[in-house]
Parts: structure tokens; sequence; C-alpha cells
């Protein structure tokens, strides 16, 4: 690829700040952003159409077949202005790619931090969706101006003028301001090209003053060790800088810095307002977290960016290899794991029904899956995972606290109170499902916070909800109720005391942790009752009689009995060759040998698996599973 910086007052290091925009495109989910960055890729010329390939950005095998983007980048691309007082005049366009789901909001909060302006997309057939809007106010707090834009204008069902009339009531300016383009054919894109430059700021930063640069992206590469990504804020970096990053006090020699353009390109430097990466040897994304400030060691700045956080896990759940001699490739392939994903966290963990396998804690579901999809995939693992829960906070009588990860470790009695964590939930719904999803909200402990019209048929939805009643099928249900056209997005917002209690499964009166759960008071019933139902028809007939319970501390709730048989494999065979008899007894060991002892109860694997696979909830509102 030849590079197409402009090696005079355009080379990185040397450009002035004045022409430099650094900037974003948010969206909600499919309404076009990847498409559109790679409409910018092409007409800036970064990249030829020759090695167009759809979804440029997105590098994540995972990310390209789902069609969505995990980890943000930044490139850097050359653009003159073509039309208006500012025709002719070189600017270099810094373009942050932001990730779209909510899991990852911590990573978009920096991503916008980096920027000065946003695009806002919006897919011109769909309208405002709520991902739009906390994109929106996320941008908002960050300071970042907005330019509207309407997507998808090619579109036959595209209706651009009705929905002009809803972003500009939205942000406050007029329905002429919204730029309509296809990120698909390109029309209207060269003129957004142009918008961005005359409206969006340039960056403003000391370059004097000593080198502050805030990392709102950390990758690891195999050959590279961790790639940084960062924003300079103040000063300079040079490549041959000693840099230090702020949080820790950690120094690392500097062995490579450039930018991304739209692969990687050596620089001697990076100047205010410069949008790069750095390289420096790490093997571990933690040594060089988003959100960090990295300095220069012998002159180092006095006071960090603000909105460093620590990436903290949300959801954990427990990940099992179903062949057990599978354990030592499992924590192996986690190391590696971890050494891209910052937030993921694992400890191993035994379970008297599982085996060995590990604790691990994720920003959310959909980060989850993903570490569980490349665990299958990259490494060729089978797993189990166990059902999902979120960390409680218990208090105990006597003053001590304790932090819950998982349901099986949940202290028994002595307990005073007990708080979990909760979210603020925004849901867009046309107005014919408002009650249908004020229901399922309600169902799900939720409290409502306020209501908007958006328009005349389209409303906003504000929740309180516990995380916990929304991390099982909350968003399918969601989905299901309002025939798809609902849109949900949320975000932390701290912890509730709720009235919570751990149902056990018992099996012939041992407990299975698998299956232990913290629930909600009103809620254990209905679990304890699935859960036994879905276990008597998924576990085989025993010798005896086995008794599934459903118990809070003592007291059972539900019971559910697996009647005895006696299999005579020698029944049919009398008299005859011994040999024959030792046959079928050989056979029905083996049989025996795929089965799990839980206490005196054989169990197969396959129940496990089935059991835990549904996506019946411990919120209670699914029905036993039919085998
Ligand atoms: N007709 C038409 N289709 C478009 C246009 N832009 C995007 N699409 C289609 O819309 C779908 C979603 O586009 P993406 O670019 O993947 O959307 P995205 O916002 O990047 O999606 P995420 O990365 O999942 O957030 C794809 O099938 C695109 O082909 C457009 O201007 N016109």
């Amino acid at each position: 690829m030849p590079p197409k910086l402009d090696p005079g007052v355009n080379a990185p290091g040397a450009t002035d700040p004045g022409r430099i925009r650094n900037f974003c495109i948010i969206a909600h989910i499919d309404h076009g952003k990847s498409t559109l960055a790679d409409r910018m890729l092409q007409l800036t010329e970064v990249v030829d159409a020759r090695q167009m390939r759809a979804q440029y950005l997105d590098r994540m095998d995972i990310e390209r077949e789902r069609g969505i983007t995990i980890k943000s980048q930044a490139v850097r691309m050359p653009w003159t202005v073509r039309e208006g007082d500012q025709r002719g005049e070189h600017a270099v366009l810094n373009m942050i790619d932001t990730p779209g789901h909510v899991d990852f909001t911590y990573e978009v909060s920096r991503s916008l931090a980096a920027c000065e302006g946003a695009v806002l997309l919006v897919d011109a057939a769909q309208g405002i969706e709520a991902q739009t809007l906390a994109n929106l106010y996320l941008a908002l707090e960050n300071d970042l101006h907005v330019i509207p834009v309407l997507n998808k204008i090619d579109l036959p069902a595209a209706q651009p003028e009705k929905f002009a009339e809803e972003l500009a009531h939205l942000i406050g300016c007029d329905p002429d301001d919204c730029i309509r383009v296809s990120g698909k054919t390109g029309e209207g894109v060269p003129y957004l090209l142009d918008e961005i430059v005359r409206q969006f700021k340039p960056p403003v930063g000391d370059p004097a003053a000593p080198a502050r640069a805030m990392i709102f992206d950390s990758v690891y590469d195999v050959y590279r060790g961790v790639v940084t990504y960062v924003r300079v804020i103040d000063g300079r970096i040079e490549a041959r800088d000693r840099i230090k990053m702020m949080s820790t006090g950690a120094t690392h020699e500097l062995l490579e810095i450039g930018v991304i353009s739209p692969e990687m390109q050596k620089a001697d430097a990076l100047g205010v307002g410069e949008v790069g990466y750095l390289i420096t040897g790490v093997k571990d994304v933690r040594q060089s977290r988003v959100g960090d400030t990295v300095t220069n060691h012998g002159r180092p700045a006095a006071d960090a960016l603000g909105g460093y956080k620590d990436p903290k896990p949300m959801v954990y759940s427990g990940l099992y290899p179903i062949d057990g001699s599978d354990y030592p490739a499992l924590r192996e392939a986690l190391d590696k794991l971890k050494l891209n994903d910052a937030a993921l966290d694992y400890e191993p963990e035994t379970s008297g029904a599982l085996g060995f396998g590990f604790r691990c804690g994720f920003l959310g579901l959909l980060h989850l899956e993903i570490i569980r999809e490349r665990l299958e995939r990259e490494y060729n693992l089978d797993l189990i995972s166990t059902a999902p829960n979120v960390v409680y906070r218990a208090v105990l009588d006597d003053g001590t606290e304790i932090t819950v990860t998982n349901p099986s470790e949940y202290p028994t009695g002595k307990i005073a109170e007990v708080y979990e964590p909760v979210v603020r939930a925004t849901v867009l719904t046309p107005n014919d499902y408002v009650g249908a999803v004020m229901e399922l909200c309600q169902g799900r402990r939720g409290a409502l916070q306020g209501m908007d019209y958006l328009s005349t048929d389209r409303v906003e939805l504000r929740y309180t909800l516990p995380l916990a009643e929304i991390i099982f099928d909350f968003f399918d249900q969601l989905k299901s109720r309002t025939k798809g056209y609902a849109s949900l997005d949320y975000e932390p917002s701290g912890e509730q005391r709720s009235d919570l209690v751990k149902v056990d499964i018992l099996l012939h009166g041992e407990p299975v942790d698998a299956f232990s759960a913290i629930v909600h008071k009103d809620k254990a019933y209905n679990y304890g009752v699935n859960i036994a139902a879905k276990l008597r028809t998924l576990i085989p007939r025993q010798q005896y009689e086995v008794p599934i319970q459903a118990a809070i501390g003592s007291r059972v709730i539900a019971r559910e009995t697996i009647r005895a048989i006696r299999k005579d494999v020698l029944a049919k065979c009398y008299g005859g060759d011994i040999s024959r008899k030792r046959k079928l007894l050989e056979k029905q060991k083996e049989g025996k040998k795929r089965m799990k002892m839980v206490g005196r109860v054989e169990v197969p694997q396959e129940a496990f698996i089935a059991a835990l696979s549904t996506s019946d909830s411990p919120s209670g509102d699914g029905k036993a599973g039919k085998k």
C-alpha cells in the first residue's frame, strides 16, 4: 500500500493541530456505521478500491461474522475540502471507531473522550433507537459537537424527512442540518467529510507542556505484543522516549510509534491532538489500560487526565471443560485471552457436579458469549457454562461484608442485608407496545423513572431494573413482545437492597452446586419448580427412587421424584454361554462410565448441559423444559 500521508506539513508529529479533526461515528447497531467508515476510507484514498472489502476495520473473525464491532480502531485519513469557503484546505481526519454494545460502555466513553466531534448516524428507514440516544447522551456528556446524519437514503423505505424532524427535535437543530447520505452508494459522503472539517473544532493542547496522552484502546498482537492506541493531549511523544503509565507508575521503553492509515505506519513523533499507536513490548493489556494517561518518564506530567476507571466484571459464570482432561488447555487458553482483554477475570473453582473449571467475570452477556465462542473456536474446547449471575454484596449480622460472585458460596443464615446491582435502562418503542413493555419491566422488578414521546408514535421509557433480571432473556422477551420494534440500552447505576434468597437444588438429599441460584424471594418458588421438573425429565431412572428437591436453607419448596427401576441386563439371558453374560455386564459398565456420580446419583453430563443451556432464567418466568 503506497503511503498516503503527506510527508510535509501533514506528516505525523509535524501536523499543525489546526488541521486535525478527531471524530467518531456513533450509531445504533446495524444503522450502517462500518459501511460508512468503509466509504470514507475509500473516498480519502486511504484504501484503494482493489483492496476494499466490507467492514475493513473489523478485524476479528467473530466481529466480521456477526457484523459487530468489538474493539475500537483509529484511522488517519487525509482530506482536501471539496466545496464551500474552505475549499482546497488540507485536513487530517482521525476516525475513531467505537464499539457499539452496552457491555463496552466504558470503552465507548474513552473513545469519545479522544474526539472533538461525533457523527450521529441514524438509519433513515428505522429512525432513532435506544442506542442512538444512549450514545448521543454520552457524546454530549463529553462535550462533543454532534453532526446529525441520516443514512441509507438509497433504500426505498427511507423516510429522511420524517426522521430529520425527529432527529432535529432531539438535538435541537434545524431538520435541514441533518446530512443525508448513503454509506452503500457513497452519496452525500464527500459533503459529510467537508462538514466534518467545517463543523468540528481542531484539538487544543499545550505543545510545550510535558507529554500527556490518553489510552483509548489497547490490543494484543501475537507478533508485536501490546499495541496501545493513544490520543496526544499535550506535549509530544517521540519515537525514542521512555514512557510512564500514570495509574501504575510503570515505565516502558518505546519500541515504535506511528499512525494507522489504514495499516500501521511508523512515525518519528506524535504531537498535540494526534492519534496513533505505541508499542513497548509489554505482553499484557493490563499494563496498558484503557483510560490511563501516558507521559514522558524523563519529564512527567503532574496530573493524569481524568476519567480512568478499572474495568469491573458485572456478570460471573462458571466455565467447565466437558472433557475433564481439557482443564489445563482451558487454563492456557484463558491465560492467552487475558492478554488481550483487561476486563476478563477468572479463578479456578471446583464443582461437585461439573469437576474442575473456572469462575469467570465478564462485563456483560455479550462479553461472556464472545469469550466462550473464542475458547470453543480458537482453542477447540468444548465447554459447559453455568447460568450467569451478577455480583451481590451481603452484610452479615455481625457487620462483616462479603462479595458473592458464586451463588453456591452465598452464606446461609446470619444475613442482615443483601444488595444487588441495578441498571438504568432506556427502552424505545412504538406507541402500540408501551403496555407490553411496561408489563415486562414490571414483571422483572423494574421501577418506571420516566416516559417521553419522541414523536407521535415513538416512546422513550426509562426504568431502573436489577441487572440480574436482564442478563438472561430480557432482550429476547422485549423483542418478541414488540415484534422486534423496541430497542434497549442500559448502564450500571449502583446497587439496591433486595429481598433475595438462595435456592439450592438437591439430588437425593445432596445439593448440586451448579444449580444453586440467588433469586428474589417472590420468584424462588417458580425457579425451584422449573428446575426440579426439568431435571426429572433429564435424569434417567436409577436403581432406586431419587428425590429432586428445591430448598431455601433447610425448607423444601418443591419436589419431584424419579421413580426407581431395576434393570437386570441378564434377565433375558437364561442359561447359555457365560461369555455372553459377561459381555452384557461389560456393556452395562461402559454405559455407567459416562455418568457423573453426584452423591449417590448417576447423572449423565448431558443432563447438566441441557438443564443449564436453556433460556429459563432464575427470574422464574420461563417454562419448564420438555424433553
Ligand atoms: N441500502 C443500504 N444499506 C446499507 C447502507 N449502509 C449500511 N447498509 C447495510 O446495513 C447493514 C448494517 O451495516 P453495518 O455497516 O454493518 O452496520 P453497523 O452500524 O456497523 O453495525 P454494527 O457494527 O453491528 O454496529 C449491512 O447489511 C449494510 O450492508 C446504506 O447506505 N444503504
